[in-house]
Order: structure tokens, then sequence, then C-alpha cells
């Protein structure tokens, strides 16, 4: 299956309206120089407003400029702290006893030449200073593209992991320094493929995008708070982390906290902002998280950022509809004149600046997560499993960052040998492969699985699964036998109280997208669990988890996972299966056969019922074409007769469609109404077809054909599935005129 994309990757705008960073910045302004005056006008009157003859301190300058501009900068208290110190150094402002006044102008004149000594600040508590700040020109900016220094390999106990408090590094002053982002044209927000690398490194993209999002974030989320910046590892994310640490600094982030080596999976993010607590008792209010999914990385390939809040899911639209807007009219951009941080050690790294201080701490990309894990999962019967010489297992983690964490928890962890990892090493050009693990990227493994006509005569392992890049997808496989996610999810949500201790005490209630086949709601209805059906995109499930209405949750594209984070998560789902294999193997594990992946899909089929399931994919297709094409079954859709005649003239052995409209989903947290979310055909014996343009498809649009039929009678449910689907895919087609809309005989891909 070839897909594109990262929905969640907000588009940035063009860059070519964005300027170049001056060479020397010097004067810091404020994101609305437009409408506020400068920051060292707005001191002086607020100075004299508050015409206090011993002077006034910073907070009541802050507040005085507060109700003088109700529209001040996010980054307010930042650039008020620089001016007041510039003013300061500068002479324009003297500070006595914390408190900042004019020269007095009949003062006799100074001894001497040059500027007026510093009065002693009284320095808070516990704040690090750094080296004094070399006199003369404030230093430039750094080149924000330059090369990160490559890493310096630190010494670690016999481990590998270093113990107890990490160590601390050098100090250096923060100060920041502004350059304009000039006025940038937006283009269309939310989900698409992401911007290639090339578009990424032109000068300011990054900053606005970073930028941008900080203004549309509440203060209190920036200010003083902890972030997590760091991604999957693909190519031109170790530079990107460095400037996003600048960035935070010089807007009032207390401290960022990095995976080493800049890894984090999406979902360790997720689990990282939920669950990590810092040495000083800190918690995470955010993250970006750099990657773009299951496209390909390199200099020439794609690049993404997106934006999780603090509960750990994605950026609501609320809050990715600002960050579009701000993209559009950002002048500037903040950025902290800061060395680069070495992210290849872990330890902290301290910078005292004008506001105190900034932290940057580096630290174990897989313990937060092992540990989550761990508490989820039973590892000890998974390892049993694991260890059975006759249950074998292989995990291809495509070069992306899954690699970090299926070393720990599968070899390390669990037992599992070393040469049961594939492609465990994350790269930055994820190997020149395509990291979505899926029968047509994930070669390797499918032929190892003897699921390809390249596939040796060696006996496939018995368990196999892959990852994307940044490790939030999944395929299951067993020995010569493909899992569709649709099953997955069903089969997992039918099991998990037994299998998973995390949910022993029950499920909450299930959710899938409205594409995904029905399976799950036969395991919810029959199980008497709330269930919801949602349009696609992970996001979704958020707020159902948030409410304690939904416990597991997968989409047909390759996405799974539980409310144990607010992602999908790649690696939960290897240890779902797992525990299930182990549950219905733990009395064979030394005797008997053992119970496959294959035996329990089938089972399942033959308690639930089998839903035959595919997807055809038409990529590149002219866009107005595909528009067409989806106009033209909605125009069909209130007349189920004249529908009905059409069906029955392609095909007698079909059965009669029921209902026919654009799927639309009210959120039944916040209310928010979805529309337009796919076209469905639901027929009388339960099987359905469903048309939808993809939010991901690269060039044009890509058209996504979802066919599915439910079979109940356990007998019928060994077929083969595009034989078993022949007939509804000859109505699908004919019906939509996909033939006359696109000039297409066939789809790009099936699934
Ligand atoms: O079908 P598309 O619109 O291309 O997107 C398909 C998928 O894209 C991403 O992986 C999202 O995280 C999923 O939630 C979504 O199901």
């Amino acid at each position: 299956m070839a897909t594109t994309e990262d929905p969640t990757n907000p588009q940035l705008p063009p860059v070519q309206a964005l300027q170049e960073l001056p060479q020397a910045q010097q004067q810091l302004q404020q994101t609305h120089s437009s409408i506020l005056p400068q920051y060292p006008e707005m001191i002086m009157a607020a100075i004299e407003a508050l015409d206090d003859k011993n002077g006034s301190n910073k907070s009541a300058i802050s507040k005085q400029i507060e109700s003088t501009y109700p529209d001040l900068p996010a980054a307010h208290t930042t650039l008020l702290s620089h001016h007041l110190n510039k003013m300061k150094q500068s002479g324009q402002l003297l500070m006595v006893k914390n408190n900042y006044m004019k020269p007095d102008p009949n003062a006799p004149p100074k001894r001497g030449r040059g500027r007026p000594p510093k009065p002693k600040a009284p320095v808070p508590p516990g704040t690090v200073i750094g080296p004094p700040r070399p006199r003369g020109r404030p230093p430039k900016p750094r080149d924000p593209f330059a090369p990160v220094a490559s890493p310096k390999k630190k010494t670690t106990s016999g481990s590998g992991r270093p113990r107890g408090r990490p160590p601390k590094k050098s100090n250096t002053e923060a100060a920041p320094t502004s350059a304009p982002a000039a006025q940038a044209k937006g283009v269309k927000r939310g989900r698409g493929r992401p911007p290639k690398v090339k578009v990424f490194i032109q000068p300011n993209y990054l900053q606005n995008f970073v930028q941008s999002t900080f203004n549309a974030l509440t203060a209190e989320k920036v200010r003083g708070a902890t972030l997590v910046v760091s991604g999957d590892g693909r190519y031109y994310s170790k530079p990107a982390i460095q400037i996003i640490i600048k960035m935070a600094a010089a807007n009032g982030v207390r401290r960022v906290w990095v995976g080493q080596n800049g890894l984090l999976s999406t979902p360790a993010v997720s689990a990282v902002i939920r669950e990590r607590v810092g040495i000083d008792g800190s918690k995470a209010t955010g993250a970006f998280i750099l990657t773009a999914s299951h496209n390909p990385g390199g200099p020439h390939e794609d690049f993404g950022i997106k934006y999780n809040m603090e509960n750990g899911g994605p950026a609501p639209e609320g809050i990715t509809d600002k960050i579009y807007e701000n993209t559009k009219s950002i002048k500037e951009y903040l950025i902290a004149d800061l060395p680069d941080v070495d992210i290849s050690a872990i330890g902290v790294t301290n910078f005292g600046g004008p506001e105190g201080q900034f932290d940057v701490e580096v630290f174990d990309s897989a313990s937060d997560f092992v540990k989550l894990m761990k508490s989820i999962f039973d590892f000890e019967s998974i390892r049993k499993l694991l260890s059975c010489p006759k249950f074998t297992f292989c995990y291809d983690a495509l070069h992306g960052v899954a690699g970090a964490y299926a070393k720990r928890i599968f070899v390390e962890e669990l037992g599992a040998q070393e040469s049961s990892l594939l492609n465990c090493v994350p790269k930055e050009d994820f190997g020149g492969g395509h990291p979505d693990p899926n029968l047509t990227y994930a070669k390797e493994l499918v032929a190892r699985m003897g699921l390809s006509k390249s596939s040796s005569q060696v006996e496939p392992p018995e368990f196999g699964a892959a990852a994307d890049g940044d490790a939030d997808r999944n395929m299951i496989l067993g020995k010569r036998f493909f899992v569709t996610p649709s099953d997955s999810v069903a089969i997992i949500a039918a099991n998990a109280v037994e299998a998973i201790p995390y949910f022993s005490a029950g499920l909450k209630g299930v959710a899938r997208s409205m594409p995904t086949s029905a399976a799950l709601d036969v395991v919810a209805k029959h199980l008497n669990l709330k269930f919801f059906e949602v349009p696609t995109g992970w996001k979704f499930f958020g707020n159902l988890m948030d409410a304690g209405l939904c416990s597991i949750c997968g989409e047909e594209s390759f996405g799974t996972g539980s409310d144990h984070i607010r992602e999908k998560d790649g690696i939960w789902a290897v240890l779902a299966w797992l525990s299930i294999l182990a549950d219905k193997n733990k009395e064979n594990l030394n005797g008997g056969k053992l119970v496959t992946v294959e035996d329990i899909v089938r089972n399942h089929w033959a308690t639930y019922g089998r839903h035959y399931y595919t997807r055809y994919d038409y990529e590149n297709v002219d866009a107005s074409a595909a528009k067409e094409l989806m106009a033209h079954l909605v125009k069909l859709q209130p007349s189920l007769g004249e529908v009905n005649e059409i069906v029955k003239g392609i095909r007698t052995d079909v059965s009669k469609v029921v209902h026919a409209d654009e799927f639309e989903y009210k959120d039944p947290v916040d209310g928010s109404i979805s529309r337009h979310q796919g076209i469905r055909y639901l027929f009388e014996d339960g099987s359905r077809l469903v048309f939808r343009l993809s939010g991901t498809g690269s060039e044009g649009a890509t058209i996504r054909l979802y066919i599915e039929q439910y079979e109940k009678d356990s007998s019928k449910t060994g077929r083969d599935s595009q034989e078993a689907l022949a007939p509804l895919v000859e109505v699908a087609l004919k019906l939509s005129k996909m033939q006359e809309f696109t000039g297409r005989s066939a789809p790009t891909v099936i699934t």
C-alpha cells in the first residue's frame, strides 16, 4: 500500500515572503510592532506614569504596561526584562534596590568615559549566573542552519545507562534576540503530506511555525513551562531541535526535555508528556514532534513538525487554526543567542539569562515508555512466550525510531534474540526506504514471513510486526498470514480483559474510524461495550479517552491504540498481540501445538463472523475529476430506488442498498460537528462501500474506496478476500463511474 502524508502536520506558509535574518539584530521588538510602541518607549512612559521617586520595580512597570496595552505579545515578560536590562546597561535607566528610574539630569557628570558602572542587582536564590556578557556590539545571531557539531560520546557506567541524577553541563547566558519573519501568506492548514526538507530549510520557515505555535498558546503553557522537543530522527531533525531550543528560551520556556540524540517516538512523546516528572517535580505542558510519520526521509525527502498538548495528544483544531492564522501575519520571532546543546549525551545544560534559568535536559529516550509498557502488560508471561523455542519472532522498525524501543523492550526486557530485529538502527534516511508498515513497503519482513514471491524456503517466524518512521503505526503478521488492521483492533478488544492486566477491570468502550471495518462493532455488541464510530484522524479518539468513554481504538490505516496515551502506538499493538498469544499458549509452551496468529484470527471469525475488507487507492488523480466523482455519488444518494436499479443492473448477487449518506460526526464530548467525512452506501446484509478523498495524498487527489462485506456463516469465512469481494468491487466501480471520471482502469494500490 502506498500511502503518503502526515495528516497531523500543519502546513506552513510559503517562505518566499520571509526575510533573512539581519546581520546584527540588536533591537528586540515585539511581535505587534506595527500596533505597539517600542518597548523602551513603553517602559519610559510606565516609569513616568508610576511617578515614584524611589523608582519602580519590574512587576510594577509590567502591570502599568499591561494596563495601557491589552494586546501585548505572549513573550511580554521576556521582552520587558530584556529591554530593562539593556536600558540599564546603556545608562538610559538606573537601578537602585531593584527599582528602575530615570537618571537625574542634574546629577554631576560621571568621572571617566564610557558607560556608568552597573549597580548590583540582587540575584534570586538558586539562579545560575552565566559568564559576564562581553562588551561591545551584541553578538550576531548564529546561522540557524549551521551543522550541529558531531556528538561526543559520553562514558557511562557498565549498564550502558548512566545512573542517578544527570550531570549538569555548562552555564551560558541566554540573551533573547529577535529576527523579523516578514509578512507571510498562509497556505491551507491541516492534514496533508508534509513539506520536503528543502522547503523546511529555507530561511525562517521552521521559525515561523515555531513562533506561530508559541503565539497561539496561552502564556502559562509557554512562560516558565517545560516542553518536549524530539522526533523520529529523520534528516534535519538535529538542526531543527537546536533552533527550537533557542526559540523556547527566548519565549520564556523554563526547560526543554530532549530524548537522547533527539529521538522519541510519537507515542513515547505522548507518554513523556503524561507520565514523566522532572528531577525538580516538573511536568511537560506540550511537545514539538519532528516527524513526517511514515513518509521517506533524507535531504531530498520529507520533514514535518507537529505540536502536542498537555494531554499528550495532537493540538486540537482551535489551536491549529490559530497557528495557521499566526503564520499568515507573523512579522518576527524570538530566538536566544545560545550555543548548541550536545543532545547526544544525557545530562542537564543550564543557561542563566535575564529571566533566570533555562535548562535543557537530555534524557534516555526509552525509559519512560518502557516503564509505561511494563505497567500495562505482563512482561513475565510475554518473556516466557518469547523464550519458548517453538515461538519465533521478527520485528522490523524500517530504520525508524521504533528501533530504539525494540531493542530495549523485545531484546533486553523480554529476551528475544537480537537476530529477530530487522532494520532496528534508526537512520536519518530510513536506509533509503519508505518507513510505512504495510505489505508493499515492509518488503524484507513480508518476505521473511513467507508472504511474498521472494520468500525463501526457510520456515517463517510465528509472529512478525513492523512500525512506521515515528513508531505510531503497526502491521501484524502471522506465519504466511496478514492480519488486517480492522481485524487486529477487534481481536485486541475481544481479548484485552483476559490477556492484558491494564484492562482487567473491563473496557470503558471501543472506537474505530468510519472507514475501518465493522469487525469492532460486532465485538462491542457481543461484549456490551460502548461503541463509537468517528471520522478518520486520531484526534477524534482523544476526546473520548479524556472523557473516560473509550479504552481501545483503531483505524484501517494501520493505527491501533488505547487510552494509556493519546496517540496510536505501534509497539503497544505488538505487545497486545504478544500478550494474547502468551495467554492462549500458557498451557502449551512446554508441549503441544502452539496457538498461532492465524488460529486466533480464524477463531475470531468463527465466533463473530468475518468482515471481508479491501481498500482501493487511486493516487494522484486529477483533483477536479475526483471532486466530480464524489459529487456524482452524493447526487445519487437521495434516490435509493434509482441506486438499487443501477446496482441490480450491475450484479444481481449483491444485497440491496438500504441507506446512503455523507458521514457526519457529532463529538459526544464537546458537541462539535464534522461534516463531509466520506460517502457511504450501506447494504441490507451489512456490506458497505465507502468513498473518501484522502486528507494526506501527495499530488492531485487520492480517492480511497473501502469495500466490506460481512459473512456470519462460519463455514464461509475462509475465502480469499479479493475473490469474496469481487461482486461488490464491480458495483462500486460502476456505480461511481470510476473509470469515466478518473480515466483509471485499475487502482494504484490495493490493500
Ligand atoms: O486516509 P488518509 O486521509 O490519507 O489518512 C489516513 C491516516 O493518516 C494518518 O495516519 C492519521 O494519523 C490517521 O488517523 C489516518 O487514518
